[in-house]
């Protein structure tokens, strides 16, 4: 890894503070960021990091402090982006009506004059080449159309891509939270190609592994304040979770193989032309692996519908779903954090046709505490929330349910490796007791935790790998064809 300490500072935030209401932010955050260096960021939900990418990107000005780039104090989007600063944030941010090349278009101010389409179009195909090689995205199709981890590749390579002007420094807020081991794995090889030609990157996520592979230095965030800076090698998992304010828990779940007994709660034909057919049994955790967009979402919300076509509401709901999208489908952006909480809930909230404030309220600060949701209110709107707060909320919305099986789409994005544990023992505990659990996960950790796992390829269920067969090996080895594995 290379070595910042000579190197020339491309951007420095320092002592600042921002406040949301009574929510301290940032509560003197020092960030530096040099040329040729991945800095990881990490810390717990709300700990601050968008917030100081959000500073540092230009578009919230710090209420204190001070913010120079290259040694200059400038102020603004269009200054930090003048200055070579480009981000990718948590929350995508293309505009969904538009296709690839007018997304770029919009990004790329210099992209104007005739024929800007097919040099848009050749700018971003040639970046998503030399990221994600052998990437089959269409840069004419519309992004509404593209699956959430095609518009995170496209984000990715647009800010990456370079007209006139190669970017200093890339901000990548939680890139691969909706991309599969392979996309990520590309990713990061392509970060380090990007810091060996003099580059910088911040790099954030919750998935401590790839922060420790690819970061040459690591900066740990706590409740609006760095409180470690160091380099990467002197962190492992273990420190590095310590310095992040979480207990380490060593994750000793006895898989169990369920007995078979009774009919299946939830079942599913094999795909007309190959595969076998899904069963689920009470009490199982079942994983849904594979390469990403290789049918697991469909086969949850087939599950969903078959199971909750009624379009009369009932007051005993049996199955419930997590989304993966949450901006999409998951969070009611108007709504305060307990209305999009208690929501699936309303039926057991009520009597007489009546939801009662003080049941629906106790359910709220019961899944605040359980969870840490981190915030002053229950009643503040769920956009004041950090993201990954946002997803517990939605954890918590299926979970305290009464539904007796629950499918959730990869639904630990974003969320941290405190409260990912705390969830874990969450679920084994609701399985012992009977739930049955449909997990798509892209991180092979949780496919880990798993009784059984299905995996998919191209829309059907190619393998099924039972108790100790659960190998990322096996999964892998499934997930590509005998053709592609040779
Ligand atoms: N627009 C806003 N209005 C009110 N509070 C906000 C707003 N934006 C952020 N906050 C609060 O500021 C704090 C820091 O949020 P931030 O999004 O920076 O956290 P984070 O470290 O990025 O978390 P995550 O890992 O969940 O993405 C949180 O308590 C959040 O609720």
């Amino acid at each position: 890894m290379t070595e910042p300490l000579q190197r020339k500072e491309v951007v420095a935030a320092r002592a600042i503070k921002v406040t949301f209401g009574a929510v301290k932010a940032l509560d003197g955050a020092d960030l530096v960021i040099h040329s040729g260096e991945c800095v990881g960021l990490v810390g717990h939900n709300g700990a601050g990091k968008s917030t100081i990418v959000n500073v540092i990107n230009g578009g919230l000005s710090p209420h204190e402090g001070t913010l120079t780039y290259g040694g200059s104090a400038v102020h603004g989007i269009s200054a930090a982006r003048a200055s070579g600063v480009r981000c990718v944030f948590q929350e995508l941010s293309l505009c969904p009506n538009l296709t690839v090349n007018e997304n770029a278009r919009i990004m790329h101010a210099e992209l104007k004059g005739w024929n800007w389409r097919s040099r848009a179009g050749e700018l971003v195909r040639g970046q998503l080449q030399k990221i994600f090689p052998g990437h089959a995205i269409d840069c004419d199709s519309t992004v509404d159309d593209l699956s959430i981890a095609e518009r995170q590749m496209v984000e990715i390579a647009i800010s990456f891509a370079g007209l006139n002007q190669r970017p200093k420094l890339v901000i990548l807020d939680e890139p691969t939270s909706s991309l599969d081991a392979g996309l990520a794995a590309q990713l990061m090889t392509y970060i380090r190609t990007f810091i060996g030609e003099g580059g910088s990157v911040l790099l954030i996520s919750h998935i401590l592994g790839e922060i420790l592979s690819t970061s040459d230095r690591i900066v740990v965030m706590k409740d609006g304040r760095v409180v470690a800076d160091r380099a990467a090698k002197a962190f492992n998992t273990h420190s590095l979770v310590e310095a992040m304010g979480n207990v380490v828990r060593e994750q000793e779940f006895s898989r169990k193989v369920t007995e078979r007994t009774g009919a299946p709660v939830l079942s599913m034909p094999p795909h007309p032309r190959h595969g076998i057919a899904f069963q689920a049994y009470r009490g199982e955790m079942i994983g849904l692996a594979g390469l990403g967009g290789h049918g697991q979402t469909d086969a949850l919300l087939d599950l969903y519908l078959e199971h909750n076509s009624n379009w009369w509401p009932s007051r005993k709901r049996e199955i419930a779903f997590v989304a993966g999208d949450r901006s999409l489908n998951g969070t009611f952006p108007l709504w305060s954090i307990l209305k999009n909480l208690s929501i699936a809930s309303l039926g057991q909230l009520s009597s007489r046709k009546m939801v009662s404030d003080s049941r629906e309220a106790t359910l709220g600060s019961g899944w605040k505490q359980r969870i840490e949701i981190r915030t002053p209110d229950m009643q503040n709107r769920i956009l004041s929330l950090s993201g990954g707060n946002q997803q517990k909320v939605l954890f918590a919305r299926a979970l305290a349910t009464t539904a007796s099986t629950v499918l959730m789409d990869d639904p630990m994005r974003g969320v941290d490796i405190g409260t990912k544990q705390e969830v874990y023992e969450i679920l084994r505990s609701e399985a012992a007791n009977g739930r049955t659990f449909i997990w798509y996960s892209t991180e092979m950790d949780e496919i880990r935790l798993c009784d059984r796992v299905y995996v998919f390829r191209e829309g059907a269920i190619v393998a099924e790998l039972v108790g100790d067969e659960i190998s990322e090996k096996n999964v892998l080895a499934a997930s590509f064809s005998e053709g592609e594995a040779a």
